[in-house]
This record gives C-alpha cells, sequence and structure tokens, in this order.
C-alpha cells in the first residue's frame, strides 16, 4: 500500500471524505453527473454535486453564432476545475472531449452506454424520408449535414443551437420541420418518446463516443480512480469507444470534424464453433468535395486502437479529407 492509500481519508464509509464531482449547468449534464453520483452513492461514498459554468454555456446564454462553439469548449472549465482541485470528478459526454490526453488528468471510468444512434424529431410524426423536398431540417453538425445531405432527399439543413430543450421547441412552434439530436440525450433526459425516427447506422454513423459518458480525476488520486473505476466502468464500451476515437484522432481531426464512427463487441462462431469475441467498427468520413467515404473493419477486441487507425488510412487511401487539429466547427 501506498502512503497515500493508508493516510487519505477512506472514499466510503462513516468518516469518507466527501467526493467533489464537477458538471456543466445543462440539464443534460447534469442528468448524466446524477447516473455518476448515485453509482458512488451506492457504493457507499458521500458525493457533492458541483456546478461549472463553461465557455461554452456562457456563449450559449450569449446567443453568439454556432462557429464559436469551439474544439473541447465545454469541456476545458471543467478540466481546468479538476486540476486546481475545486472537484475530484469530471462527468463529460464523452464525444466532446478532444483526443489529446491531458496531463494530471486520467480517464478512470467509462461507463455503460446509452443508444448511440442519431434521432429525428419532427413535425407530425414524421420519419427524414417523409419530410416534403425543400423541408428545413435543423442540425449544426457537419457530420449530420454531410450524411444526411447524401441521402439525396432535397431537405434544407441549417444551423441551430441552444440545449436539447430550445432545439425541439423550434420544431413544435413550427420553425423547423425536424431536428436531429444523439438519441441519447433525449433518452437521458427521458424524452425518446418524442423521436419521430431513428436513424439508421447504415446511412447517418453516429459521431465517435456519442451516447458514452467519460468520468476523469486527478492522476495523482488513485484511491477514487480504482473506486470509479469498480463501480462504474464498463470495458466493453470502452473498448469500442477507443477504436471509434481512433479513427478521429487517424484523420488528425477536432471532435467536431464529421467523422462518424460506431463500434460494437459481437459474440462470433470460430472455425472450430467456438463462441469468440470480436470487435466491430464502420466508419465515415467525407472528401474535399463533401462526398461521403464509409468503411468498416473487424478484429480482436485487445486491437481496438489499431482497428481504428488501419479503418482510418483505408479511408485515407479512398480520397477521405484529412481536417486539422483545431477549427471552428461547431460541435456534433
Ligand atoms: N454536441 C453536444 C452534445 N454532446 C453530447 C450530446 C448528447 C449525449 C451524447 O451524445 O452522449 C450532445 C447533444 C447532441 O449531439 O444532440
Amino acid at each position: 500500500m501506498t502512503a497515500d492509500a493508508t493516510d487519505a481519508p477512506p472514499l466510503t464509509g462513516n468518516d469518507a471524505r466527501t467526493i467533489r464531482i464537477g458538471t456543466r449547468a445543462s440539464l443534460l449534464a447534469r442528468t448524466q453527473t446524477d447516473i455518476v453520483a448515485s453509482a458512488l452513492t451506492d457504493a457507499g461514498a458521500t458525493v457533492e454535486v458541483v456546478t461549472i459554468s463553461t465557455d461554452g454555456d456562457r456563449s450559449q446564454a450569449a446567443g453568439t453564432p454556432i462557429a464559436m462553439d469551439g474544439v473541447g469548449v465545454f469541456v476545458t472549465a471543467l478540466r481546468d476545475a479538476l486540476l486546481a482541485d475545486e472537484i475530484d470528478v469530471a462527468v463529460h459526454s464523452y464525444k466532446d472531449l478532444p483526443t489529446a490526453a491531458v496531463p494530471g488528468l486520467t480517464l478512470a471510468a467509462v461507463p455503460a452506454r446509452e443508444d448511440p444512434r442519431d434521432a429525428l424529431v419532427a413535425r407530425d410524426g414524421m420519419v427524414l424520408g417523409e419530410l416534403p423536398p425543400g423541408a428545413v431540417v435543423g442540425t449544426g453538425s457537419p457530420r449530420r449535414v454531410a450524411q444526411i445531405r447524401a441521402l439525396g432527399l432535397g431537405l434544407e439543413l441549417v444551423p441551430i443551437r441552444g440545449n436539447v430543450d430550445t432545439r425541439i421547441a423550434k420544431v413544435t412552434r413550427g420553425e423547423l420541420d425536424g431536428v436531429v439530436l444523439a438519441r441519447a440525450g433525449l433518452a437521458r433526459l427521458g424524452r425518446v418518446g418524442e423521436v419521430t425516427e431513428v436513424l439508421d447506422p447504415l446511412q447517418v454513423l453516429p459521431a465517435p463516443a456519442q451516447g458514452a459518458l467519460a468520468c476523469e480525476c486527478r492522476s495523482e488520486d488513485a484511491a477514487l480512480e480504482h473506486l470509479l473505476r469498480t463501480t462504474l466502468h464498463d470495458e466493453g464500451v470502452a473498448v469500442a469507444v477507443a477504436a471509434e476515437r481512433a479513427v478521429l484522432s487517424a484523420l488528425g481531426s477536432p471532435c467536431s470534424a464529421p467523422i462518424g464512427a460506431l463500434a460494437e463487441v459481437v459474440e462470433d462462431l470460430d472455425d472450430d464453433g467456438h463462441v469468440v469475441v470480436r470487435l466491430s467498427l464502420r466508419a465515415v468520413a467525407t472528401t474535399a468535395d463533401g462526398a461521403l467515404v464509409r468503411g468498416s473493419a473487424t478484429g480482436e477486441t485487445e486491437d481496438a486502437e489499431q482497428i481504428g487507425r488501419a479503418l482510418a488510412e483505408e479511408l485515407l487511401a479512398d480520397g477521405a479529407e484529412p481536417t486539422g487539429p483545431s477549427g471552428p466547427a461547431p460541435a456534433s
């Protein structure tokens, strides 16, 4: 045992130290944080939720243009609070995390994932194929725009910003015919009943890590890292997300890039009829003129990142455009 582990106040029990969990102010962020807080409470820990206002929340409130959503803008304030010892755990939407690691911080747990697919909320219960040509659909994500445009439905795709409530209200009020959102966000907010179509990943692949959460702590906080891992970590999700994010980083892209990727850990039979666990990955990127390039790969779960990188190389060979490490594109 290290001096830390024996001398530091325990994380569970009567004389436990309080674990401060940082969250953004939005309802979705607080809901996601509550998932982590409940799991830790159930494990016998004492937790306190600390709300951190991010630049993203502030610019959203001020109504600044969509292009102001920079890379990781929702993430930086939480990470700063962690490094400043103002909080002990940060709960992120994994898809909003930049691919680069942060010195001093450890991704301690990747909890069970919500359904990662995108969803349409449209007027009159319509699916994409029922919307008339010229119908106006809100999505600020270049990834969603590229893939929906490729369906050739003649829809007009317009940028939209704001939280889930604001976006859906534009449909309810008749300002838009539909909006495309992550199904996971709607599910966590208990609003999945408003979804009129869950988009098939064969047509619209979600953002890498969509629907997954990431629990981060200070690297020196080994006891907390252990508690997070043992109470919340799902290795199958972590493996799938690692493959998806490897596609993204191999394409040199920010988390806002027009890159879709979805991996699943699936059971297969080998030649002798034995059940083997394999990783199945699909990805999509765009060419310089906005056309789609798709690909898929399977392999061993322990090779997740390698499989993702190799698939990215294939997409590049097929004409996918590498995007820079930073850019002004809106988060997806
Ligand atoms: N881009 C912002 C964002 N980050 C995470 C979610 C939803 C939850 C998730 O995808 O895990 C959303 C909203 C959306 O894309 O509709």
